[in-house]
C-alpha cells in the first residue's frame, strides 16, 4: 500500500475547460442539502459555538455543533425557530439516548446527527445508530472516527449515512504519541484506502494545513472535509483570546484535552494558541477561490472533476507518477 500524507502528493493539471475560474463551481449536495463549500468547522469548543453555527447555516455553509456542556434539545429548538437546519453532535453514553429520545418526544428531529467519539468502530456506536434511526429515521447520520476500510465497512452496514474517517491527524491530537494508533503522518492515503470500500459519504476529518490539501482529500475520495485548526482563531471563533509580545491569539483545545474534559483522564489532546487570523467570512471566501482554481487546474467546471486527475507522489519509497487508467 502506498503511504503518504498532504505535503508529500501533488495533483497533477488538465487542459483548462473554462475561461474564467468563476464558471467553477465548488458546491455540494450533501444529505439532502447542498452547500457553498465542501469544508464543515471541526465540532470543537474553541471552533464553533451557536452563534457561529447559525451563520454558517444562513450562510450556505454545513454545520457541525460540539456535544460539550449544551443542551442540544434547546440548540436544535434554537436552530429551527431560526429557520436554519439543526446538526448536532451525540456521544453514546445514557445521556446521549437521552437527548435522542427527548427530541423524538418533542418531534424536533435534526436534519444531522454526527456521533463524535474517538474510536469510533465499536458496538456503542452500531447501537446509538440503531437507537436514532428507529427514533428518528429522517435524520441523516455521520459517524467516526474511523482509520479503517473495515470500519467505514461496519458503519455503513450499522445504518450511518457517511462516515468520519481519521484517527488522530489532528493540529492538538496526541493520539499518536499516547497510543501509537491512528492515520496522523498519512492521513491522504488512509483516506484513499476508506474510500475504496465507501458506498457513501466520507468527511475527511484532520489534517488539512492548506487550501489546497481540500482538494488532495476530494481527489482521494472525500465528499467533505472537517477542518480544526485553520478555522480557529477568527474574530467569531469561540476560545479566549490571548496577548502575547503585542501579538493576539485565541486558543484551540482538542476535545479530549483536559481543557476540555476538565480533568485529566484519558487525554489524548492538548492546547495550542492560534493567530487571530480575521474574519471567518474572508477565510471561506478564500477557500472558495481557491477550490474554484483547483477546479481549473482539473481541467473541470464541478467539484468532482477534482476526482478524474492524476497526481505525483514526491520523495520517499512511494515517489512516482500514478496515472488514471
Ligand atoms: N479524531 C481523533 O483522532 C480523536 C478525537 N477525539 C475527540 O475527543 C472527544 C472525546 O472523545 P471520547 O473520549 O471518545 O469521548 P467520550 O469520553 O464521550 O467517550 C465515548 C465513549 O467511548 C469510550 N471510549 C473512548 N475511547 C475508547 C477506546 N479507545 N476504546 C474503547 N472505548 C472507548 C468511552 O469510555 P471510557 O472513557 O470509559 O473509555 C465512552 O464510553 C470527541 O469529540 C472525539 O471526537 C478524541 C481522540 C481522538
Ligand atoms: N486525537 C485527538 N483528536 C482531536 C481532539 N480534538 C479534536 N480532534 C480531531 O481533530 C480534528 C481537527 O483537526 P485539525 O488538524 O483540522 O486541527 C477534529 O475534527 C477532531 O477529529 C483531541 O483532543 N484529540
Amino acid at each position: 500500500m502506498e503511504i503518504f500524507d498532504y505535503d508529500k502528493v501533488l495533483l497533477l493539471p488538465r487542459k483548462c475547460r473554462v475561461e474564467s475560474r468563476s464558471e467553477c463551481d465548488p458546491s455540494l449536495e450533501f444529505g439532502g442539502r447542498r452547500f457553498k463549500l465542501p469544508v464543515v468547522p471541526a465540532n470543537m469548543k474553541t471552533v464553533v459555538d451557536e452563534k457561529v453555527c447559525l451563520w454558517l447555516a444562513q450562510n450556505g455553509f454545513f454545520y457541525v455543533m460540539h456535544r460539550f456542556d449544551l443542551d442540544n434539545v434547546k440548540f436544535v429548538r434554537r436552530m429551527k425557530e431560526a429557520g436554519a437546519f439543526a446538526s448536532i453532535s451525540v456521544g453514546v453514553k445514557p445521556p446521549d439516548y437521552e437527548t435522542i429520545d427527548r427530541l423524538a418526544a418533542e418531534g424536533l428531529v435534526p436534519e444531522y446527527i454526527t456521533i463524535d467519539i474517538a474510536h469510533g468502530h465499536a458496538d456503542s456506536v452500531q447501537n446509538i445508530i440503531g437507537h436514532i434511526k428507529k427514533k428518528m429515521p429522517a435524520a441523516f447520520v455521520i459517524a467516526g472516527n474511523v482509520g479503517t476500510p473495515e470500519a467505514v465497512i461496519d458503519l455503513e452496514n450499522w445504518g450511518a449515512d457517511a462516515t468520519k474517517v481519521g484517527i488522530g491527524p489532528g493540529k492538538v491530537c496526541i493520539t499518536r504519541m499516547k497510543t501509537g494508533f491512528g492515520t496522523g503522518g498519512w492521513q491522504l492515503s488512509a483516506l484513499k484506502w476508506c474510500a475504496r470500500v465507501a458506498t457513501k459519504p466520507i468527511i475527511a476529518d484532520g489534517g488539512i494545513r492548506e487550501h489546497g490539501d481540500i482538494a488532495k482529500s476530494i481527489r482521494f475520495g472525500a465528499t467533505m472535509v472537517m477542518v480544526g485548526s485553520m478555522l480557529a482563531g477568527h474574530e467569531e471563533s469561540p476560545g479566549e483570546t490571548v496577548e502575547v509580545d503585542g501579538r493576539l491569539f485565541k486558543e484551540y483545545y482538542g476535545s479530549a484535552s483536559d481543557f476540555n474534559k476538565g480533568e485529566y483522564k484519558h487525554v489524548e489532546g492538548k492546547r495550542i494558541l492560534e493567530p487571530v487570523k480575521g474574519k471567518l467570512s474572508e477565510t471561506l471566501r478564500e477557500m472558495h477561490e481557491d477550490l474554484q482554481s483547483s477546479i481549473s487546474y482539473a481541467g473541470g467546471t464541478k467539484l468532482m472533476d477534482i476526482r478524474k486527475v492524476n497526481y505525483v507522489i514526491l520523495g520517499g519509497d512511494n515517489a512516482g507518477e500514478h496515472l488514471l487508467m
